[in-house]
């Protein structure tokens, strides 16, 4: 049988800057066509990670596998990614279409159409001679996405792209992160700290924390663990427990620390469950249908410490 395809797969990689340990043995795979979320507190090494894969920094040990290659040729095969790493770099004097181009030459890529099709790719088809200096955040953005696009990567590596951008902004990155995954089959790794967005975009996760990989989840398996339940709070959670089981037939709940329970079933028959607890006499505090959220997975993860 044929072995799964990897993209990328870094090897135990390590990283210290000035004696300090900024990534600790990681490894991680990423298959094709997928879009991965990096998702870690600040300084937890996100872009650090993402210098190490596109050569911008190099790990004291480990090694990095692109495109099933066996890092054979690193320089060749980094040609393959493509990046926006921390800023876009955009020349600020340069219209839209005037930095493209420069970036096309400078790599020595060629084909006329291209600057128009990027352009037209990620919405800045009619930005004319306008100077990128002037643009709004979010059309940097967009920019700085279409120079890490002008080799059409197979893999695509996005620190941070909709930081500081209106919903609107955050709407449009995410429509053209999805269009390049599906039409084009570009894997693409990008970190955020926004994660009910990133939820909304990515197809697996990946959790770093202190530089060492927590957690590698498919959306699949993260929807598993973020169940949607009934949330019920009381001040009596063993009657709660007790209606469950023995009214409700199921086993199907946790009680929490803060004494809520979460039943996980019964999910279409919320009015029985509200009246057999009502008619053992208990006082709920609240009764709703909840889903846990990436952010509250992510916290579980690392412990509980801070926000992404
Ligand atoms: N060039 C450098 N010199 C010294 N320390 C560095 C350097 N680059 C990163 N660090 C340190 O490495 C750690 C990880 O930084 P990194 O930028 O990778 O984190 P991050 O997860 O991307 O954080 P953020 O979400 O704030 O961007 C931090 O403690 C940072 O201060």
């Amino acid at each position: 049988m044929k072995g799964k395809e990897y993209i990328l797969r870094t090897n135990s990689l390590s990283k210290s800057y000035h004696g300090c340990r900024v990534l600790q043995k990681v490894s991680i795979d990423l298959e094709p066509g997928r879009i991965y979320g990096l998702i870690g507190q600040n300084g937890a090494g996100k872009t650090t990670l993402m210098r190490a894969i596109t050569g911008l920094t190099f790990p004291e040990e480990g090694s990095i596998e692109l495109f099933g290659q066996r890092g054979k040729d690193l320089p060749e095969e980094r040609k393959r990614i493509g990046s926006m790493i921390e800023y876009p770099s955009i020349i600020p004097y340069m219209s839209a279409g005037e930095n493209l181009t420069y970036y096309k030459t400078l790599r020595g890529i060629p084909g006329k159409a291209l600057v128009g099709e990027l352009l037209a790719l990620v919405g800045l088809k009619d930005t004319g001679r306008k100077a990128a200096r002037n643009f709004s955040l979010g059309m940097k953005q967009r920019l700085g996405i279409a120079i890490a696009l002008i080799g059409n990567p197979d893999l695509l590596i996005l620190d941070e792209p909709i930081n500081g951008l209106d919903p609107l902004g955050v709407i449009e990155i995410r429509e053209l992160i999805k269009r390049l995954c599906e039409e084009r089959h570009m894997t693409i790794l990008i970190s955020s700290h926004n994660l009910p967005e990133l939820y909304q975009t990515a197809t697996d996760y990946i959790i770093i924390h202190h530089g060492s990989i927590k957690r590698a989840i498919t959306q699949k398996e993260l929807e598993e663990n973020c169940k949607h339940h009934i949330l019920i709070g009381s001040m009596e959670p063993e009657k709660v427990v007790n209606v469950i089981e023995m009214q409700l037939h199921t086993d199907k709940y946790k009680v929490m620390p803060d004494k809520t329970v979460k039943l996980y079933d019964c999910l279409d028959e919320k009015e029985t469950v509200a009246k057999a607890l009502m008619d053992s006499g208990i006082i709920m505090t609240s009764f709703t249908v909840q889903g846990d959220t990436l952010e509250n997975y992510f916290l579980s993860v690392i412990g509980g410490e801070g926000n992404a």
